[in-house]
């Protein structure tokens, strides 16, 4: 529990720090692509901005993580990352269980969880939450994502049947899972992601602290052989991860549309 509050109180401390502070792990400045201070999700290709600001973070090794991310969250974040990793590994363990996969063998733990981005997102109020968005609604491109949020609210997730939004309210010291695209297009379709969005807020700052587990971004995936094996169509073509990543950080969010980018 102290370590969801510790990330929670961590994520307020580098979304305080000045401007200028701030902007050091910017694109521009940064010292390296995997450190990343913005705004918004890709501010070219927006009509409107989104109300956020992001800190992201993919983790490559301890000493860099050591040395590279901000000193003011970087133990706490490293925390919450490792504490999550048992959980990660049970909850694939489960899914792969019920796709006929018997073993998780090196290439597929690399396809599963072979690489860790994480987000601090924060985002602060709002004068005119009806003009805008904290997120669009998209799908993360992950195998899972895990995410913390605070206690104001605002996660929203899209019922496929229904098409209707349905809120996610915060429960204190629980996690919110997302199945994402990489999952969706191993398992040819049987774990679908998940379409969500965050509304703005006019009264309140809201943080969330997603942990997206993904492929490692040299790795091919594509649906996995045991779910084939009955003689099943794929539905997705073979691709490489980091295309796909790229591919869906080119545009505006778009709902779901990122995996037609996969459609065999
Ligand atoms: C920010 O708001 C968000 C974010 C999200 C994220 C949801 C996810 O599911 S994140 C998990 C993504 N998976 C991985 O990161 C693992 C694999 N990694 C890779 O394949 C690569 O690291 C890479 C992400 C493809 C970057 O490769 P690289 O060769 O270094 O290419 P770049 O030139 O640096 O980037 C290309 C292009 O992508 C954009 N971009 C890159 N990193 C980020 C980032 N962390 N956040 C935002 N955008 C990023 C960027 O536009 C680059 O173009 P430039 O014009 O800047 O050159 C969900 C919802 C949100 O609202
Ligand atoms: O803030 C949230 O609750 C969700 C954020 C999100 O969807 C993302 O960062 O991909
Ligand atoms: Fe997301």
């Amino acid at each position: 529990m102290h370590v969801l509050e510790d990330v929670k109180d961590a994520t307020h401390r580098f979304f305080g720090l000045s401007a200028d502070e701030k902007k050091k792990y910017s694109k521009e400045q940064s010292v390296t692509n995997n450190v990343r201070y913005g705004t918004s999700f890709t501010p070219a290709c927006e009509k409107a901005l989104e109300w956020k600001d992001y800190l992201s973070l993919f983790f490559v090794s301890d000493n860099e993580a050591a040395t590279q991310w901000p000193p003011v969250c970087r133990n706490q974040v490293m925390e919450y990352m490792k504490g999550s990793e048992i959980v990660v590994k049970k909850l694939l363990e489960i899914l792969m269980n019920g796709l006929n996969v018997k073993e998780i063998d090196e290439t597929k733990e690399s396809n599963l969880m072979g690489s860790k981005r994480i987000n601090l997102n924060y985002y602060p109020i709002c004068p005119n939450p009806e003009l805008t968005v904290g997120v669009g609604r998209h799908s993360d491109v992950s195998t899972l994502t895990i995410l913390l949020q605070d206690d104001i609210g605002g996660l929203y997730v899209r019922n496929t049947e229904t098409m209707k939004w349905i809120h996610v309210p915060p429960v204190s010291g629980s996690l919110v899972v997302n199945v994402g695209d990489a999952l969706q297009i191993m398992s040819n379709g049987k774990y679908k992601s998940v379409e969500h969005r965050v509304s703005a807020n006019g009264i309140r700052n809201r943080i969330s602290v997603p942990i997206f587990v993904n492929p490692k971004a040299s790795d091919i995936i594509g649906p996995l052989p045991e779910v084939l094996q009955r003689g099943e169509k794929p539905l997705y073509k073979h691709v490489l991860y980091s295309d796909y990543v790229k591919h869906f950080f080119r545009k505006a969010h778009d709902g779901k549309a990122t995996i037609e980018f996969a459609r065999a």
